[in-house]
């Protein structure tokens, strides 16, 4: 058994992730059925002693049933709508099915302001804290009826990741209707199926669609290989796996397709640096600063920079760029956007005093792994 299969089955804190094509029926609203499977199988984890958060899709196909609405809506606002009746079902559902167990649930809806902000990233990581140590399964969800377009996670398969490095947890499992990553689309069949992922290069023939078979979901695969990157590159295993299956792929059995952890876990700061915080800018660095800073982490020097872009303040986080325009780190930048570019390209000798210091300490600065 790999490696990571073993994280999950021996984890003491798991997320669990569930998307809504998981929850529904195909004439739409929830299927008490598949949801109870899936509480059962969470139950009984619990019981066996770990702390477990779900995080759970299916809020606007819950919605569509009781509004008379047929298919998934374009617009936000009706989006927005159906999520508000649909997430008072979803939590009622939950809370009625954990009881059977006499597990009780508490509801956590985020938006992408509770992680980019680094004061609402620490508060969110204390309430998770008291709702584990109160023995409560914290049921997750973007708070849909305030997010805008413009502060939208979009797709709770990054909103689990996010949150699987916020509370420390020991594995995610990624729920969906297919049961592992295939190498293209299983809808169209010969595709085979990936069993386990040790680094990029087990990826490397793997195409992952954006659209799911549902028309319920968000995202399709593509934004669960993006998710299971995501995590695994900061530390925490992954499974993916099907829904039907919840109860096998929580045991190390051989289901689905499981990712190792391939990077370090990094500190809740630079984690929230490198995925979570938004970026207000970019800095262009050359061919020399690129390697000091990605290889040899030191900090980045005015003398290093080729061009600067955005409207940004002394302390936003912005991406550092080569000169191809790839990102390659990001960091907290000690200045604001009007007061480079008369800096760029000098070295400190050519600084007047107060100029004289790192744009971008190194402490505050994340390399991003190289992605194809
Ligand atoms: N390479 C791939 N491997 C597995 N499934 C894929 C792949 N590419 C596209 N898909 C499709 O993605 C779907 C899962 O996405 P989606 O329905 O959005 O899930 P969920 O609602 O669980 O978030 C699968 O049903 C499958 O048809
Ligand atoms: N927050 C939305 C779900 C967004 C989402 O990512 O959906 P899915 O692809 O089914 O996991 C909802 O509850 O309807």
């Amino acid at each position: 058994m790999s490696q990571a299969r073993q994280s999950v089955a021996a984890a003491k804190r798991i997320v669990v992730k569930v998307g809504s094509s998981s929850l529904t029926t195909a004439i739409g609203g929830l299927d008490p059925s598949r949801l109870d499977a899936l509480v059962d199988a969470l139950a009984a984890r619990s019981k066996a002693g770990s702390q477990v958060v779900l995080v759970s899709s299916g809020a606007i196909a819950a919605g569509l049933a009781p509004l008379g609405i047929g298919k998934r809506p374009k617009d936000l606002a009706t989006q927005q709508a159906a999520a508000s009746v649909g997430q008072l079902e979803l939590v009622h559902a939950y809370a009625t099915s954990f009881a059977r167990y006499d597990l009780t649930v508490g509801q956590l809806l985020l938006t992408a302001d509770d992680v980019v902000r680094r004061s609402h990233y620490r508060n969110a990581q204390r309430t998770f804290s008291r709702l584990l140590a109160l023995g409560v399964v914290p049921v997750v969800n973007e708070n849909d009826t305030v997010a805008t377009d413009e502060i939208r996670f979009g797709d709770n398969d990054r909103l689990a990741a996010l949150v699987a490095h916020l509370i420390g947890a020991d594995a995610l499992v990624l729920l969906s209707d297919v049961d592992a990553l295939y190498d293209g689309d299983p809808r169209r069949g010969g595709a085979r199926r990936i069993t386990e992922v040790a680094d990029e290069s087990d990826l490397a023939d793997v195409i992952a669609g954006t659209t799911g078979a549902s028309g319920v979901g968000t995202g399709g695969m593509a934004s669960k290989l993006a998710a299971a990157r995501l995590a695994s590159s900061a530390g925490v295993p992954v499974l993916l796996a099907s829904a039907a299956d919840a109860a096998t792929a929580l045991s190390a059995a051989d289901v689905g397709t499981a990712f190792a952890a391939t990077g370090s876990r990094l500190s809740a700061r630079r984690f929230w640096l490198a995925h979570a915080a938004d970026s207000a800018g970019s800095l262009k660095l050359d061919d020399g600063a690129v390697a000091a800073v990605v290889t040899r982490r030191r900090s980045l020097l005015a003398a290093g920079i080729a061009d600067v872009a955005g409207d940004f303040d002394a302390g936003d986080v912005v991406d550092l760029t080569d000169l191809t325009g790839r990102v390659v780190a990001r960091g907290v930048v000690a200045f604001d956007a009007v007061e480079l570019p008369a800096m760029i390209g000098r070295s400190s000798a050519h600084l007047a005093p107060e100029q004289r210091r790192e744009v971008v300490h190194a402490d505050d600065l994340v390399p991003l792994p190289h992605r194809t």
